[in-house]
């Protein structure tokens, strides 16, 4: 068997979110955010759940670290509250929360594990979306305040920033289809909420470049690779279309100052468009020392004219599927890394990757053979991309724990380590103990 050895600093993590760890959704202060207003709708989540409690991690954070050091991990990623912060999204601070993020912060340091922070994972101050969420503007300057003030206390203890997370899947799934927070159904507002989502990143990340920080801040962006069903000129046309679409759409902003000519298409097909100052590229623009990429699986698509939105259609790929549906690709993570830093040469982080499977707590242990081998097969990729040139820097597993699977509810579990919700005991699962393997040896078998 042959040894891949990653790079000595090569960051070993794992990736959470406020919103499905934290609980604590209305104590000490914290505002009501728009994911708590979702989930308390009725039909919103899977058996009417919510994350009013989740893990209970606002409480357990000491212990949840513990576990973090007992499997080693060299970084951990979570994500900010806003209306923990600031309960109506700017001007009164609460400073229960902010004492909760410095604890948690503290305790990380205390164990040597990097604190990646997420400034934004979803949970928009419920305030905000009262006076039009994304579709406002002003949203942008309320987010930079915030993240001007969480720079303030954290800036110089903390090493990785990242503004926002996934901001496609915010636009679409939250204003555009529903399926998220705050469940508007607008194709027009998804674009909207989405250009003013890079506003937000881009005056956050010149609010952190001028406040002279040592760390580092970017993005986090979901991508999956894509592949054409057949080699006709039309289902190569159709991976284009997905590529720009899914992936490129807030990337091409922050590196090339323009919206892929795909989304103006879509724009114009359905007789929409929005406007804004050709200025705000020059602010989405600022430059980030990395781009954050989550990988799950990938796409295959097909030319379909019937479609009118994108012209084409998804095709089910032939290989085993995770319990979220979503087919085990990892040829898919090589290629898509190789492909952006093929088109824009800068510093990668995975700051997502993981499965999701029916696990089974018996005799005290989680045998999730499965999920081992969906990890195993990814760190591999993620190795053959640094050695064919890719300036990978780090590796997080979705989840550390399992959590609310926003409209899945609990119904999911991703974590590496299992949430007895009804007694919220952590019991670590056999791939935390693999995990912790990769760790030790900064590598895997082949
Ligand atoms: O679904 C697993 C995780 C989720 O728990 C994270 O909060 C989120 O960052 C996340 N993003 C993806 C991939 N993108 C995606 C695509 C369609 C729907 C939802 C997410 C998976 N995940």
């Amino acid at each position: 068997m042959v040894k891949l050895v990653f790079p000595k600093d090569f960051l070993w993590g794992t990736a959470t979110a406020s919103y499905q760890i934290e609980g604590a959704w209305n104590e000490d202060g914290k505002g009501e955010s728009t994911w708590d207003r979702f989930s308390h709708t009725p039909g919103a989540i899977y058996q009417n759940q919510n994350g009013d409690v989740a893990c209970d991690h606002y409480h357990r954070y000491e212990e949840d670290v513990k576990l973090m050091a007992e499997i080693g991990l060299k970084a951990y990623r979570f994500s900010i509250s806003w209306p923990r912060i600031f309960p109506e999204g700017r001007g009164k601070i609460n400073p229960k929360g902010v004492s909760f993020y410095e604890r948690l912060i503290n305790k990380l340091l205390e164990k040597n594990i990097k604190p990646a922070i997420t400034l934004y994972h979803w949970d928009l101050p419920q305030a905000l979306e009262d006076k039009g969420g994304w579709l406002n503007r002003d949203t942008a300057k309320y987010f930079s305040e915030y993240a001007s003030f969480i720079f303030y206390k954290f800036g110089d203890m903390v090493p990785i920033w990242i503004t926002l997370n996934e901001p496609f899947v915010n636009a679409f799934l939250g204003y555009a289809w529903g399926w998220h927070a705050p469940g508007k159904k607008d194709l027009k507002g998804a674009f909207v909420a989405g250009h003013n989502l890079l506003l937000a990143h881009g005056l956050a990340v010149q609010a952190y470049k001028e406040g002279g920080y040592n760390g580092n801040i970017g993005i986090t962006i979901n991508v999956a690779a894509v592949y054409p069903y057949t080699n006709s000129e039309e289902d190569l046309r159709a991976v284009q279309v997905q590529d720009a679409f899914e992936n490129r759409w807030f990337i091409e902003p922050i590196f090339r100052k323009k919206y892929p000519e795909v989304i103006w298409k879509i724009l114009e097909k359905n007789y929409l468009s929005f406007d804004f100052p050709i200025s705000d590229f020059d602010i989405i623009s600022s430059p980030i020392d990395f781009l954050g990429i989550n990988y799950y699986t990938r796409n295959i698509v097909a030319h379909d004219e019937s479609n009118k939105f994108l012209g084409l259609k998804r095709i089910e790929g032939p290989n085993e599927r995770t319990e979220m549906g979503w087919e085990i690709y990892p040829d898919g993570l090589y290629d898509i890394l190789i492909q952006l830093y093929r088109d824009y040469k800068i510093p990668i982080y995975i700051t997502e990757n993981g499965a999701a499977y029916n696990d089974k707590l018996e005799n005290g242990k989680v045998e999730d053979n499965k999920r081992i081998e969906y990890l195993r097969e990814h760190i591999k990729r993620a190795y053959f991309a640094i050695r064919d040139g890719v300036d990978l820097r780090g590796y997080f597993i979705w989840s550390l724990m399992d959590n609310f699977e926003w409209a899945h509810g609990y119904s999911k579990r991703f974590g590496i380590i299992y949430v007895d919700y009804d007694t919220q005991k952590r019991i670590l699962k056999d791939s935390a103990y693999f995990y912790k393997k990769v760790i030790e040896e900064n590598g895997i078998e082949e």
